[in-house]
Protein backbone atom coordinates (compact mmCIF):
# COMPACT_ATOMS: atom_id res chain seq x y z
CA UNK A 1 0.00 0.00 0.00
CA UNK A 2 2.58 2.58 1.11
CA UNK A 3 4.90 1.34 -1.91
CA UNK A 4 1.81 2.28 -4.18
CA UNK A 5 0.87 5.66 -2.34
CA UNK A 6 4.23 6.87 -2.39
CA UNK A 7 4.59 5.66 -6.51
CA UNK A 8 1.26 7.69 -7.38
CA UNK A 9 2.24 11.02 -5.53
CA UNK A 10 5.82 10.84 -7.54
CA UNK A 11 4.07 10.82 -10.66
CA UNK A 12 6.25 13.56 -12.68
CA UNK A 13 4.47 16.70 -13.73
CA UNK A 14 7.71 17.63 -15.51
CA UNK A 15 9.06 14.55 -16.58
CA UNK A 16 12.30 15.50 -17.10
CA UNK A 17 13.02 16.62 -13.56
CA UNK A 18 11.22 13.31 -12.15
CA UNK A 19 12.67 11.31 -14.46
CA UNK A 20 15.35 12.33 -12.91
CA UNK A 21 13.52 12.00 -9.11
CA UNK A 22 11.58 8.94 -8.62
CA UNK A 23 14.20 6.03 -10.37
CA UNK A 24 16.70 7.98 -7.49
CA UNK A 25 13.69 8.16 -4.85
CA UNK A 26 13.21 4.59 -5.49
CA UNK A 27 16.41 3.77 -5.65
CA UNK A 28 17.26 5.18 -2.24
CA UNK A 29 13.94 3.32 -0.96
CA UNK A 30 15.07 0.43 -2.56
CA UNK A 31 18.33 0.60 -1.08
CA UNK A 32 17.37 1.65 2.54
CA UNK A 33 14.91 -1.17 2.52
CA UNK A 34 17.46 -3.84 1.40
CA UNK A 35 20.33 -2.66 4.13
CA UNK A 36 17.47 -2.82 6.92
CA UNK A 37 16.89 -6.27 5.35
CA UNK A 38 20.71 -6.86 5.36
CA UNK A 39 21.47 -5.35 8.85
CA UNK A 40 18.63 -7.62 10.25
CA UNK A 41 19.99 -10.59 8.76
CA UNK A 42 23.41 -10.31 9.93
CA UNK A 43 22.73 -8.86 13.59
CA UNK A 44 21.23 -12.53 13.60
CA UNK A 45 23.95 -14.08 12.18
CA UNK A 46 26.21 -11.80 14.94
CA UNK A 47 23.97 -13.05 17.99
CA UNK A 48 23.56 -16.14 16.82
CA UNK A 49 27.78 -16.64 16.61
CA UNK A 50 27.79 -14.82 20.13
CA UNK A 51 25.26 -17.26 21.95
CA UNK A 52 26.98 -20.44 20.39
CA UNK A 53 30.47 -18.94 21.65
CA UNK A 54 29.51 -18.60 24.94
CA UNK A 55 27.25 -21.72 25.31
CA UNK A 56 28.13 -24.21 22.90
CA UNK A 57 32.10 -24.22 22.91
CA UNK A 58 34.00 -26.65 24.58
CA UNK A 59 36.34 -25.74 27.97
CA UNK A 60 39.71 -25.04 26.96
CA UNK A 61 42.78 -26.24 28.45
CA UNK A 62 42.63 -23.13 30.26
CA UNK A 63 41.92 -23.91 33.72
CA UNK A 64 40.53 -20.71 34.75
CA UNK A 65 38.30 -20.10 31.44
CA UNK A 66 37.14 -23.70 32.24
CA UNK A 67 36.39 -22.42 35.43
CA UNK A 68 35.01 -19.18 34.40
CA UNK A 69 33.05 -21.25 31.71
CA UNK A 70 31.49 -23.72 33.90
CA UNK A 71 30.73 -20.88 37.13
CA UNK A 72 29.29 -19.16 33.64
CA UNK A 73 27.14 -22.17 33.03
CA UNK A 74 26.71 -22.90 36.87
CA UNK A 75 24.70 -19.08 36.69
CA UNK A 76 21.71 -20.46 34.83
CA UNK A 77 21.35 -23.22 37.67
CA UNK A 78 22.34 -21.80 40.59
CA UNK A 79 20.13 -22.96 43.57
CA UNK A 80 22.33 -22.03 46.56
CA UNK A 81 23.26 -18.74 48.24
CA UNK A 82 21.14 -16.04 50.62
CA UNK A 83 21.25 -15.40 54.35
CA UNK A 84 19.45 -18.82 55.36
CA UNK A 85 21.50 -21.28 53.26
CA UNK A 86 24.86 -19.50 54.61
CA UNK A 87 23.35 -20.17 58.10
CA UNK A 88 22.59 -24.24 57.77
CA UNK A 89 26.37 -24.34 55.87
CA UNK A 90 28.25 -22.93 59.39
CA UNK A 91 25.79 -24.61 61.82
CA UNK A 92 26.56 -28.03 59.56
CA UNK A 93 30.54 -27.03 59.75
CA UNK A 94 30.78 -26.30 62.99
CA UNK A 95 33.06 -28.38 65.22
CA UNK A 96 31.86 -29.62 68.29
CA UNK A 97 34.77 -31.42 70.06
CA UNK A 98 37.97 -30.26 71.17
CA UNK A 99 40.57 -29.91 68.26
CA UNK A 100 38.01 -31.44 65.83
CA UNK A 101 38.15 -30.49 62.10
CA UNK A 102 35.84 -29.12 59.88
CA UNK A 103 35.66 -31.27 56.86
CA UNK A 104 34.03 -30.71 53.40
CA UNK A 105 32.92 -33.85 52.21
CA UNK A 106 32.46 -34.02 48.36
CA UNK A 107 30.06 -36.86 47.41
CA UNK A 108 28.53 -36.97 50.74
CA UNK A 109 25.41 -38.34 49.18
CA UNK A 110 26.91 -41.44 48.11
CA UNK A 111 28.01 -44.44 49.45
CA UNK A 112 31.40 -43.80 51.19
CA UNK A 113 30.60 -40.39 51.10
CA UNK A 114 27.59 -41.17 53.43
CA UNK A 115 29.37 -43.66 56.24
CA UNK A 116 32.34 -40.98 56.17
CA UNK A 117 30.76 -38.05 57.26
CA UNK A 118 28.29 -39.69 59.76
CA UNK A 119 31.42 -41.10 61.16
CA UNK A 120 33.30 -37.36 60.97
CA UNK A 121 30.09 -36.07 62.77
CA UNK A 122 29.87 -38.37 65.54
CA UNK A 123 33.26 -38.06 66.80
CA UNK A 124 32.58 -33.99 66.58
CA UNK A 125 34.13 -32.98 63.45
CA UNK A 126 32.15 -30.36 61.47
CA UNK A 127 30.84 -31.84 58.16
CA UNK A 128 29.42 -29.95 55.08
CA UNK A 129 28.30 -32.11 52.24
CA UNK A 130 28.52 -31.44 48.59
CA UNK A 131 26.80 -33.88 46.00
CA UNK A 132 25.30 -33.10 42.70
CA UNK A 133 22.66 -35.92 42.87
CA UNK A 134 23.03 -37.10 39.82
CA UNK A 135 21.58 -39.66 38.23
CA UNK A 136 24.02 -42.20 37.35
CA UNK A 137 22.30 -45.04 39.60
CA UNK A 138 18.64 -44.34 41.65
CA UNK A 139 18.79 -40.85 42.93
CA UNK A 140 16.05 -41.70 45.32
CA UNK A 141 19.02 -43.53 47.34
CA UNK A 142 21.06 -40.77 47.33
CA UNK A 143 18.30 -38.70 48.84
CA UNK A 144 17.81 -41.10 51.45
CA UNK A 145 21.01 -41.16 52.38
CA UNK A 146 20.80 -37.26 52.48
CA UNK A 147 17.60 -37.41 54.54
CA UNK A 148 19.72 -40.04 57.17
CA UNK A 149 22.36 -37.53 57.45
CA UNK A 150 20.32 -34.90 58.10
CA UNK A 151 19.15 -36.29 61.13
CA UNK A 152 22.15 -35.91 62.41
CA UNK A 153 22.57 -32.65 61.44
CA UNK A 154 24.73 -32.49 58.14
CA UNK A 155 23.71 -30.27 55.63
CA UNK A 156 24.42 -31.15 52.19
CA UNK A 157 24.55 -28.68 49.41
CA UNK A 158 23.13 -29.81 45.95
CA UNK A 159 26.18 -28.85 43.32
CA UNK A 160 28.61 -29.71 41.16
CA UNK A 161 32.21 -29.42 41.93
CA UNK A 162 32.81 -28.06 38.57
CA UNK A 163 31.01 -24.87 40.10
CA UNK A 164 34.07 -22.98 40.90
CA UNK A 165 31.97 -20.29 42.23
CA UNK A 166 29.72 -22.00 44.85
CA UNK A 167 33.20 -24.30 45.60
CA UNK A 168 34.27 -20.30 46.45
CA UNK A 169 31.36 -19.09 48.21
CA UNK A 170 31.68 -22.46 50.42
CA UNK A 171 35.44 -21.74 51.62
CA UNK A 172 34.43 -17.91 51.92
CA UNK A 173 31.41 -19.29 54.35
CA UNK A 174 33.79 -21.44 56.53
CA UNK A 175 37.42 -22.29 56.63
CA UNK A 176 37.59 -25.53 56.36
CA UNK A 177 40.59 -28.22 58.04
CA UNK A 178 40.28 -30.75 55.30
CA UNK A 179 38.25 -31.58 52.56
CA UNK A 180 37.58 -35.39 51.78
CA UNK A 181 36.80 -35.85 48.22
CA UNK A 182 34.86 -38.40 47.78
CA UNK A 183 32.91 -37.53 44.66
CA UNK A 184 33.43 -38.48 41.30
CA UNK A 185 32.23 -40.94 38.10
CA UNK A 186 32.65 -44.50 39.49
CA UNK A 187 32.15 -47.62 37.76
CA UNK A 188 34.28 -49.17 35.75
CA UNK A 189 32.18 -50.50 32.78
CA UNK A 190 30.15 -47.68 31.97
CA UNK A 191 32.97 -46.19 31.14
CA UNK A 192 32.59 -47.55 27.90
CA UNK A 193 29.22 -45.73 27.79
CA UNK A 194 29.53 -42.53 29.06
CA UNK A 195 33.63 -41.55 28.97
CA UNK A 196 32.73 -37.99 29.07
CA UNK A 197 31.23 -38.06 32.80
CA UNK A 198 34.24 -39.74 33.92
CA UNK A 199 36.44 -36.72 32.64
CA UNK A 200 34.08 -33.78 33.48
CA UNK A 201 33.64 -35.07 37.45
CA UNK A 202 37.11 -37.04 37.80
CA UNK A 203 39.33 -34.64 36.12
CA UNK A 204 37.87 -31.46 35.49
CA UNK A 205 36.24 -31.75 38.38
CA UNK A 206 38.99 -32.38 40.54
CA UNK A 207 41.10 -29.99 38.92
CA UNK A 208 38.57 -27.42 39.50
CA UNK A 209 38.71 -27.99 43.37
CA UNK A 210 42.15 -27.95 43.33
CA UNK A 211 42.53 -24.82 41.91
CA UNK A 212 39.66 -23.41 44.50
CA UNK A 213 41.99 -25.17 47.84
CA UNK A 214 45.30 -23.83 46.49
CA UNK A 215 43.99 -20.41 46.41
CA UNK A 216 42.44 -19.98 49.74
CA UNK A 217 44.18 -19.39 52.87
CA UNK A 218 44.92 -21.33 55.28
CA UNK A 219 44.78 -24.29 52.54
CA UNK A 220 42.55 -27.69 53.73
CA UNK A 221 44.33 -31.04 53.85
CA UNK A 222 42.85 -33.22 51.19
CA UNK A 223 42.09 -36.70 51.35
CA UNK A 224 40.46 -38.35 48.09
CA UNK A 225 39.79 -41.48 46.57
CA UNK A 226 41.83 -43.00 44.05
CA UNK A 227 41.03 -46.72 43.13
CA UNK A 228 42.78 -50.33 42.87
CA UNK A 229 42.04 -49.65 39.55
CA UNK A 230 44.77 -48.12 39.18
CA UNK A 231 46.85 -51.50 39.18
CA UNK A 232 45.38 -52.26 35.83
CA UNK A 233 46.55 -55.31 34.00
CA UNK A 234 49.58 -55.76 36.89
CA UNK A 235 50.15 -59.70 37.23
CA UNK A 236 52.24 -58.91 40.57
CA UNK A 237 50.20 -59.69 43.57
CA UNK A 238 49.55 -58.28 46.41
CA UNK A 239 49.24 -54.88 44.71
CA UNK A 240 51.84 -52.74 46.68
CA UNK A 241 52.14 -48.80 45.95
CA UNK A 242 55.61 -49.43 44.80
CA UNK A 243 54.42 -50.91 42.14
CA UNK A 244 53.66 -49.58 39.05
CA UNK A 245 50.20 -48.26 37.69
CA UNK A 246 50.88 -47.52 33.96
CA UNK A 247 48.56 -50.05 32.58
CA UNK A 248 44.66 -48.99 32.72
CA UNK A 249 42.14 -51.28 32.04
CA UNK A 250 39.20 -49.07 31.62
CA UNK A 251 38.88 -45.24 31.48
CA UNK A 252 38.09 -45.01 34.81
CA UNK A 253 40.94 -46.74 35.95
CA UNK A 254 43.19 -44.27 33.76
CA UNK A 255 41.27 -41.00 35.54
CA UNK A 256 42.30 -42.10 38.78
CA UNK A 257 45.55 -42.26 37.86
CA UNK A 258 45.43 -38.87 35.96
CA UNK A 259 44.10 -37.72 39.43
CA UNK A 260 46.93 -39.09 40.93
CA UNK A 261 49.40 -37.09 38.61
CA UNK A 262 47.61 -34.53 38.95
CA UNK A 263 48.03 -34.15 42.92
CA UNK A 264 51.30 -34.37 42.57
CA UNK A 265 51.05 -31.47 40.53
CA UNK A 266 49.67 -29.32 42.73
CA UNK A 267 51.47 -30.74 45.82
CA UNK A 268 54.33 -29.82 44.11
CA UNK A 269 53.61 -26.47 42.95
CA UNK A 270 51.40 -24.96 45.58
CA UNK A 271 51.96 -26.95 49.14
CA UNK A 272 48.80 -29.04 49.01
CA UNK A 273 48.60 -31.87 51.29
CA UNK A 274 47.00 -34.54 49.25
CA UNK A 275 46.12 -38.19 50.56
CA UNK A 276 45.04 -40.56 47.50
CA UNK A 277 43.17 -43.67 49.08
CA UNK A 278 43.08 -46.67 46.49
CA UNK A 279 39.51 -48.23 47.39
CA UNK A 280 39.49 -51.91 46.81
CA UNK A 281 35.83 -52.57 45.51
CA UNK A 282 34.31 -51.86 48.82
CA UNK A 283 30.50 -52.49 49.20
CA UNK A 284 27.98 -52.75 52.57
CA UNK A 285 24.92 -51.32 53.65
CA UNK A 286 23.53 -48.32 51.11
CA UNK A 287 25.62 -49.69 49.01
CA UNK A 288 25.89 -48.83 44.98
CA UNK A 289 23.39 -50.52 42.96
CA UNK A 290 25.35 -50.48 39.94
CA UNK A 291 27.90 -52.61 41.74
CA UNK A 292 28.03 -56.46 41.27
CA UNK A 293 26.95 -57.82 44.80
CA UNK A 294 24.21 -54.75 44.75
CA UNK A 295 22.34 -56.55 41.85
CA UNK A 296 23.57 -60.03 42.01
CA UNK A 297 21.35 -59.75 45.34
CA UNK A 298 18.13 -58.00 43.36
CA UNK A 299 18.56 -60.59 40.64
CA UNK A 300 18.82 -62.97 42.87
CA UNK A 301 15.81 -62.62 45.28
CA UNK A 302 13.82 -61.89 42.12
CA UNK A 303 14.66 -65.04 40.41
CA UNK A 304 16.91 -63.29 37.49
CA UNK A 305 19.93 -65.52 36.34
CA UNK A 306 23.30 -63.46 36.90
CA UNK A 307 26.52 -63.23 34.52
CA UNK A 308 29.09 -64.20 36.36
CA UNK A 309 32.31 -63.61 35.06
CA UNK A 310 35.58 -65.93 34.60
CA UNK A 311 38.90 -65.36 32.96
CA UNK A 312 40.75 -67.09 30.03
CA UNK A 313 40.74 -70.93 30.79
CA UNK A 314 37.60 -70.80 33.38
CA UNK A 315 40.05 -68.89 35.34
CA UNK A 316 38.71 -67.08 38.69
CA UNK A 317 37.71 -64.13 38.98
CA UNK A 318 37.93 -62.51 42.18
CA UNK A 319 37.94 -59.43 44.36
CA UNK A 320 39.77 -57.81 47.55
CA UNK A 321 36.06 -56.37 48.48
CA UNK A 322 36.50 -54.69 51.85
CA UNK A 323 33.47 -53.68 54.23
CA UNK A 324 32.54 -49.95 54.50
CA UNK A 325 33.35 -49.89 58.07
CA UNK A 326 37.19 -50.73 57.46
CA UNK A 327 37.11 -48.24 54.75
CA UNK A 328 35.58 -45.50 56.76
CA UNK A 329 38.17 -46.24 59.61
CA UNK A 330 40.85 -46.20 56.76
CA UNK A 331 39.58 -43.08 55.58
CA UNK A 332 39.26 -41.34 58.96
CA UNK A 333 42.94 -42.38 59.62
CA UNK A 334 44.22 -40.75 56.58
CA UNK A 335 42.75 -37.62 57.39
CA UNK A 336 44.02 -37.15 61.35
CA UNK A 337 47.73 -38.22 60.28
CA UNK A 338 46.93 -35.31 57.14
CA UNK A 339 49.45 -32.69 57.34
CA UNK A 340 48.84 -29.17 56.81
CA UNK A 341 49.00 -27.55 53.59
CA UNK A 342 52.04 -25.64 53.31
CA UNK A 343 50.78 -22.78 50.69
CA UNK A 344 48.72 -19.74 50.47
CA UNK A 345 46.91 -17.56 48.80
CA UNK A 346 48.40 -19.82 45.60
CA UNK A 347 51.80 -19.92 46.69
CA UNK A 348 53.78 -22.36 48.06
CA UNK A 349 55.68 -21.92 51.36
CA UNK A 350 57.02 -25.45 51.81
CA UNK A 351 57.27 -28.92 50.65
CA UNK A 352 54.02 -30.65 51.44
CA UNK A 353 52.56 -34.14 52.35
CA UNK A 354 51.70 -36.35 49.18
CA UNK A 355 50.73 -39.91 50.29
CA UNK A 356 49.09 -42.90 48.42
CA UNK A 357 47.50 -46.13 50.25
CA UNK A 358 45.63 -48.91 49.80
CA UNK A 359 42.85 -49.45 51.53
CA UNK A 360 42.15 -52.85 50.68
CA UNK A 361 40.88 -56.34 52.63
CA UNK A 362 43.66 -58.46 51.72
CA UNK A 363 42.14 -61.58 51.76
CA UNK A 364 40.54 -61.71 47.63
CA UNK A 365 37.42 -63.93 47.01
CA UNK A 366 36.30 -64.94 44.02
CA UNK A 367 33.25 -64.40 42.26
CA UNK A 368 31.74 -67.42 42.22
CA UNK A 369 32.02 -67.46 46.19
CA UNK A 370 30.53 -64.30 46.50
CA UNK A 371 27.04 -65.77 44.92
CA UNK A 372 27.62 -68.75 47.12
CA UNK A 373 27.60 -66.74 50.20
CA UNK A 374 24.35 -64.46 48.87
CA UNK A 375 22.56 -67.93 48.02
CA UNK A 376 23.13 -69.02 51.53
CA UNK A 377 22.45 -65.48 53.34
CA UNK A 378 18.79 -65.26 51.14
CA UNK A 379 18.24 -68.78 50.65
CA UNK A 380 17.61 -68.46 47.25
CA UNK A 381 19.67 -70.79 44.25
CA UNK A 382 21.29 -68.07 42.05
CA UNK A 383 20.81 -69.01 38.55
CA UNK A 384 23.95 -68.56 37.70
CA UNK A 385 25.03 -67.37 33.60
CA UNK A 386 28.91 -67.96 33.79
CA UNK A 387 30.38 -66.16 30.92
CA UNK A 388 34.18 -65.35 30.03
CA UNK A 389 35.19 -61.56 31.39
CA UNK A 390 34.38 -59.16 28.78
CA UNK A 391 36.41 -56.62 27.31
CA UNK A 392 35.03 -53.55 28.87
CA UNK A 393 37.20 -52.61 31.28
CA UNK A 394 37.42 -55.06 34.20
CA UNK A 395 41.03 -57.03 35.10
CA UNK A 396 40.76 -60.42 36.54
CA UNK A 397 42.05 -59.70 40.14
CA UNK A 398 42.77 -57.37 42.94
CA UNK A 399 44.76 -57.86 46.35
CA UNK A 400 45.67 -55.43 48.71
CA UNK A 401 49.14 -55.06 50.14
CA UNK A 402 47.84 -52.51 53.23
CA UNK A 403 50.97 -52.83 55.01
CA UNK A 404 51.93 -48.66 54.27
CA UNK A 405 48.42 -47.93 55.60
CA UNK A 406 48.53 -49.93 58.68
CA UNK A 407 51.91 -48.35 59.39
CA UNK A 408 50.94 -44.98 58.86
CA UNK A 409 47.61 -44.79 60.93
CA UNK A 410 47.05 -48.55 62.46
CA UNK A 411 45.28 -49.51 59.27
CA UNK A 412 43.35 -53.58 59.44
CA UNK A 413 40.39 -54.33 58.18
CA UNK A 414 38.72 -56.67 60.36
CA UNK A 415 35.11 -57.92 58.35
CA UNK A 416 35.56 -61.02 56.13
CA UNK A 417 33.10 -60.79 53.05
CA UNK A 418 30.68 -63.26 54.85
CA UNK A 419 30.14 -61.21 57.72
CA UNK A 420 29.83 -58.04 55.44
CA UNK A 421 27.82 -59.55 53.24
CA UNK A 422 25.45 -60.47 56.20
CA UNK A 423 25.16 -56.65 57.00
CA UNK A 424 24.67 -55.94 53.67
CA UNK A 425 21.64 -58.19 53.25
CA UNK A 426 19.92 -57.19 56.34
CA UNK A 427 20.10 -53.85 54.95
CA UNK A 428 19.04 -54.53 51.48
CA UNK A 429 15.88 -56.20 52.83
CA UNK A 430 14.81 -53.95 55.40
CA UNK A 431 15.49 -51.02 53.17
CA UNK A 432 14.18 -52.70 49.82
CA UNK A 433 11.83 -55.69 51.57
CA UNK A 434 12.24 -59.30 50.45
CA UNK A 435 13.21 -57.25 46.90
CA UNK A 436 11.22 -59.31 44.87
CA UNK A 437 8.67 -56.88 43.38
CA UNK A 438 10.84 -53.78 44.12
CA UNK A 439 12.16 -52.57 41.07
CA UNK A 440 15.03 -49.81 41.47
O1 LIG B 1 38.21 -51.23 43.46
C1 LIG B 1 37.86 -50.27 42.77
O2 LIG B 1 38.54 -49.29 42.67
C2 LIG B 1 36.61 -50.37 41.97
O3 LIG B 1 35.73 -51.27 42.65
C3 LIG B 1 34.53 -51.50 41.99
O4 LIG B 1 34.79 -52.12 40.73
P1 LIG B 1 34.74 -53.68 40.60
O5 LIG B 1 35.77 -54.33 41.45
O6 LIG B 1 34.77 -53.97 39.16
O7 LIG B 1 33.32 -54.00 41.27
P2 LIG B 1 32.00 -54.65 40.66
O8 LIG B 1 31.56 -53.95 39.47
O9 LIG B 1 31.06 -54.78 41.77
O10 LIG B 1 32.49 -56.11 40.23
C4 LIG B 1 32.91 -57.05 41.22
C5 LIG B 1 33.29 -58.33 40.56
O11 LIG B 1 32.15 -58.91 39.95
C6 LIG B 1 32.43 -59.23 38.59
N1 LIG B 1 31.19 -59.06 37.82
C7 LIG B 1 30.69 -57.83 37.60
C8 LIG B 1 29.54 -57.65 36.88
C9 LIG B 1 28.88 -58.78 36.36
O12 LIG B 1 27.85 -58.68 35.69
N2 LIG B 1 29.40 -59.99 36.61
C10 LIG B 1 30.54 -60.19 37.32
O13 LIG B 1 30.99 -61.32 37.51
C11 LIG B 1 33.53 -58.29 38.18
O14 LIG B 1 34.30 -58.85 37.14
C12 LIG B 1 34.33 -58.17 39.47
O15 LIG B 1 35.25 -59.19 39.55
C13 LIG B 1 33.78 -50.21 41.78
O16 LIG B 1 32.61 -50.45 41.04
C14 LIG B 1 34.62 -49.18 41.09
O17 LIG B 1 33.91 -47.97 41.09
C15 LIG B 1 35.96 -49.02 41.78
O18 LIG B 1 35.80 -48.33 42.97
Amino acid sequence: MKLSHMDNINTPSTPGKFKMEKPNYNHRFRWHYSYLAKLTFWSFVFMGLIFIFFFKSPPTSNPSSISSDLSRRSLKTRSWGGPDWEKRVKSSSKIRSKSGFSVLVTGAAGFVGTHVSAALKRRGDGVLGLDNFNDYYDPALKRARQSLLERSGIFIVEGDINDAALLKKLFEVVHFTHVMHLAAQAGVRYAMQNPNSYIHSNIAGFVNLLEICKNVNPQPAIVWASSSSVYGLNTKVPFSEKDRTDQPASLYAATKKAGEEIAHTYNHIYGLSLTGLRFFTVYGPWGRPDMAYFFFTKDILKGKSIPVFESANHGTVARDFTYIDDVVKGCLGALDTAEKSTGSGGKKRGAAQLRVFNLGNTSPVPVSDLVSILEKLLKVKAKRRTMKLPRNGDVPFTHANISLAQREFGYKPTTDLHTGLKKFVRWYVSYYGSGKKSDH
